[in-house]
């Protein structure tokens, strides 16, 4: 199992208690498979993409992200983790003003010191993938809402990592675009084989998906 959530259970302080932000909560995702979470505000949708990038501890119960159980390892072995297994693609891009598309790539991997021409090779190949590839030397101020969320996704996919986690990524799109970047994400999850992890308000899109879970007060229902 690519990504395995078993009896999660994550609480943050709260006044003079505790909340409960996730309840016992399991996941299993294999590769080449995605998966959508949806549920009310405040349900506990990115606290479980927060536990699963190993960014927050829980509580109680096992994470286990490409076969590395994440439970014992200190905070430089779980960063470590995350460069190299972990994409993760946030609602907003957040891309650098100064950068292009090629080099927004490019940047993700010199930080984890891969050979120049390799990296520039992947760039160019992911971008293609996104149907990017004409727009590599564009700055994200030349490029649409959804041309930036493809260059975001692709920089996510830059170290080849085996689980991909996606926090709402259709939020500042409209339908379409918003149907094509989930078109995008569930063809990349096939090709790349990763465990995606998708969470989404919008349940327009759903039946692309491979599986839904809802999470409702930390819970995952049926
Ligand atoms: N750092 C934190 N400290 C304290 N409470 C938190 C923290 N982060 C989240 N919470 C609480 O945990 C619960 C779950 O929040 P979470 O952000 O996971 O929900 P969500 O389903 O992603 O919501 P939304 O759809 O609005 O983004 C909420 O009650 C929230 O207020």
């Amino acid at each position: 199992m690519t990504l395995l959530l078993d009896d999660v259970t994550l609480t943050y302080p709260d006044g003079d208690g505790r909340l409960t932000a996730l309840d016992s909560v399991s996941l299993e995702v294999s590769g080449g498979t995605a998966v959508a979470v949806v549920g009310p505000s405040g349900s506990g949708k990115s606290s479980l993409l927060a536990v699963a990038a190993t960014l927050v501890t829980p509580d109680r119960g096992r994470v286990v992200v490409d076969g590395v159980e994440t439970r014992a390892l200190d905070r430089a072995a779980k960063a470590a983790l995350r460069r190299q297994r972990v994409g993760i693609v946030f609602q907003q891009p957040n891309l650098l003003p100064s950068l292009t598309a090629l080099e927004q790539l490019q940047v993700m991997a010199h930080l984890s010191g891969r050979r120049p021409g390799a990296v520039r090779r992947r760039a160019l190949d992911l971008l293609d993938a996104v149907g990017l590839a004409e727009l590599a030397r564009r700055r994200p101020h030349q490029l649409s809402g959804g041309q930036r969320q493809r260059v975001n996704i692709a920089r996510a996919l830059m170290n080849e990592p085996a689980v991909l986690l996606v926090d709402e990524p259709t939020s500042a799109l409209d339908h379409e675009r918003g149907a094509a970047v989930l078109d995008l994400l569930v063809t990349l999850t096939r090709e790349r084989g990763t465990a995606t992890v998708l969470v989404t308000h919008d349940r327009a899109h759903l039946g692309r998906m491979d599986r839904t879970i809802t999470v409702m007060d930390g819970r995952v229902t049926p």
